[in-house]
């Protein structure tokens, strides 16, 4: 419970109709959850305009309504709140709602476009492991030390964002490591957080479909760091294109971390093996378990963090090098007869070359890749012929196959990525919608040695058509079929 006034702190208001000292009991942005007393803000989204839903809202109990466009008609018992940006002012309103959880404990947050829930997950591991008390917001799933709690997007909503630090705050959490979406910084799902720090890992094409352009993609990103204040650190992959620019306008500490340029944070790859990887950071060797020249990256991220968190860079490195990665990343099942099968999240062009890259990189050239992927229904359409093109470039075979179709016709999808299949490609394509039967036919296809990269759905433990999700697990799917080959 707080009084209206309070809540509204930092808010920027254009009119206010109505008194400001009510009491407020609850925050909501979607009217089918309002409770009474509580205070609705109308955001307008990409499908809906909360602005529709203003009366009902009431009619449910609210008792103030925040708002860009003031209704045509009052209730005397209503308050009304004009503001520029309600999607801002709900971050900030929950922020105070909540007593700002963010300043009560160490917040640091990961964006870019892949590597994110490796690099906070192994933060929250790291920091674990050193005796911390811990929570991760990440797309696998949630944590406040040892309870899980799940995860519906990779960065949860203003309300849900506070209430998980709250909870984490109430556990003792010293500190808390969350992935930052592109469409949270654009959406305003993180305005009013408290960061000690913000770590941006590459930026390669994806969401284009939200963003629109690759220069707006680049902005949002950019404004986590903008919004930085000056006690904080901004850790950038300076070995990206975009890295540099992310600290143009932060006025936050300016750290970088890289393999190929000079950075604060340095590390050289040694060895990259299906064991892992052996490299040598700021002059240490060390030996890690994450396989991939882009984990020696993610690990570099983790390095760096960890030290701008004054943490001791031996013990670091010693609890670093035993762990392993976020779930769905590189994660690898090998059957009775040596067939190599990897699970892998990479659903974007960037992370689909990189992980077959490194396959290439560690196979044995005698032994075929074989490729099963699909994309996303509902996302970026732009992304799919370049991902079926990636899978043809790096693989002997490609099972072109579904994702999550959501509300798209499989087919529809097939076909587009199909346009980036190049004529003498061609032959090494087989088109299997069913996914189940795509992986059933890349283990019937693959001999001993053979490596089948599973890519695209990772940990996710559903496939969604037609709106609905119905449990699938890739990795499951594959022990299943490798059990078969006893
Ligand atoms: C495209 C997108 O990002 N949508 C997010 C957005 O919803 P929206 O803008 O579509 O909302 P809308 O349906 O248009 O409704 C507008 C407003 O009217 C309200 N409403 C609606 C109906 C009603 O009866 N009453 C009512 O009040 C809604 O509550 C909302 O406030 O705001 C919602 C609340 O924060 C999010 O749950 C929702 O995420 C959807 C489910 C989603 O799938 N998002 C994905 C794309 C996403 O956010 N992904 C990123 C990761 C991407 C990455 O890989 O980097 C993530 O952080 O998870
Ligand atoms: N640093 C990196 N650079 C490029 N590709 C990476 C990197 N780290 C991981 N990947 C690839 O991207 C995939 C997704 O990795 P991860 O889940 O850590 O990223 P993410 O940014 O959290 O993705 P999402 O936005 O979907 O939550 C991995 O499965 C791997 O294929
Ligand atoms: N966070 C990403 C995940 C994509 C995973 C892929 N399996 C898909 O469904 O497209 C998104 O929501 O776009
Ligand atoms: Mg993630």
């Amino acid at each position: 419970m707080a009084v209206l006034r309070d809540i509204l702190y930092g808010v920027a208001l254009e009119q206010v109709i109505g008194s400001t000292d009510v009491e407020v009991n609850a925050l909501a942005f979607d009217s089918r959850k309002v409770t009474e007393q509580s205070l609705f803000v109308a955001v307008k989204g990409t499908v809906a305009d909360g602005h529709a839903f203003i009366a009902k809202a009431a009619e449910q109990g609210a008792k103030v309504i925040v708002c860009e466009v003031m209704p045509s008609n009052f209730a005397l018992d209503l308050t009304y709140v004009k503001v520029k940006d309600a999607s801002k002012a709900l971050g900030l309103i929950a922020a105070n709602f909540y007593q700002n959880p963010s300043k009560k404990l160490t917040l640091v947050g990961v964006t870019g476009t892949n590597g994110k829930t490796t690099v906070a997950t192994l933060l929250y591991k790291l920091f674990r492991e050193l005796g911390y008390k811990v929570g991760l917001i990440s797309t696998v799933e949630n944590q406040i030390n040892d309870e899980v709690i799940p995860s519906t997007h990779t960065t949860p909503d203003p309300l849900a964002l506070n209430q998980l630090l709250v909870q984490m705050v109430d556990n003792g959490c010293d500190y808390c490591f969350m992935e930052v979406s592109s469409h949270a910084v654009a959406q305003h799902r993180i305005e009013g957080l408290m960061f000690a720090g913000a770590i941006f890992t590459n930026i390669s094409h994806d969401h284009l479909d939200f963003h629109h352009t690759f220069d707006n993609y680049i902005k949002a990103k950019k404004a986590f760091f903008d919004g930085l204040n000056r006690s904080a650190f901004a850790l950038t992959n300076v070995d990206d294109k975009n890295g540099m620019v992310m600290l143009q306008n932060t006025a936050a500490h300016k750290k970088t971390y890289g393999i190929k340029s000079m950075a604060d944070f340095k590390a050289k790859i040694i060895e990259n093996q299906f064991s892992g990887l052996h490299l040598d950071i700021d002059q240490q060797e060390v030996y890690f378990k994450l396989v991939g020249s882009f984990n020696a990256y993610n690990l570099l991220a983790v390095y760096g963090t960890a030290l701008l968190l004054d943490q001791d860079r031996m013990k670091v490195l010693t609890v670093l090098s035993r762990l392993s990665g976020a779930e769905g990343r590189f994660d690898y099942l090998i059957s009775p007869n040596k067939i190599v099968g990897i699970v892998d999240y990479a659903h974007t062009p960037d992370a689909l070359i990189n992980v077959l890259s490194t396959i290439e990189n560690i196979r044995n050239k005698n032994e075929q890749v074989i490729t099963v992927v699909g994309c996303g229904g509902d996302r970026d359409k732009t992304k799919r012929p370049l991902m079926a093109q990636a899978a043809c470039d790096w693989s002997d075979k490609v099972i072109l196959t579904s994702d999550n179709p959501r509300s798209e016709n499989p087919g529809t999808i097939i076909t587009e990525m199909q346009a980036g299949v190049s004529a003498v490609n061609q032959k090494k394509v087989l088109v299997i919608s069913d996914r189940k039967e795509a992986i059933k036919t890349a283990v019937h296809l693959a001999k001993a040695g053979d490596i089948i990269l599973l890519a695209g759905k990772g940990h996710e433990k559903y496939q969604e058509i037609n709106g609905v999700r119905k449990h699938f697990d890739d990795k499951e799917v594959l022990n299943q079929c490798f059990n078969l080959l006893k």
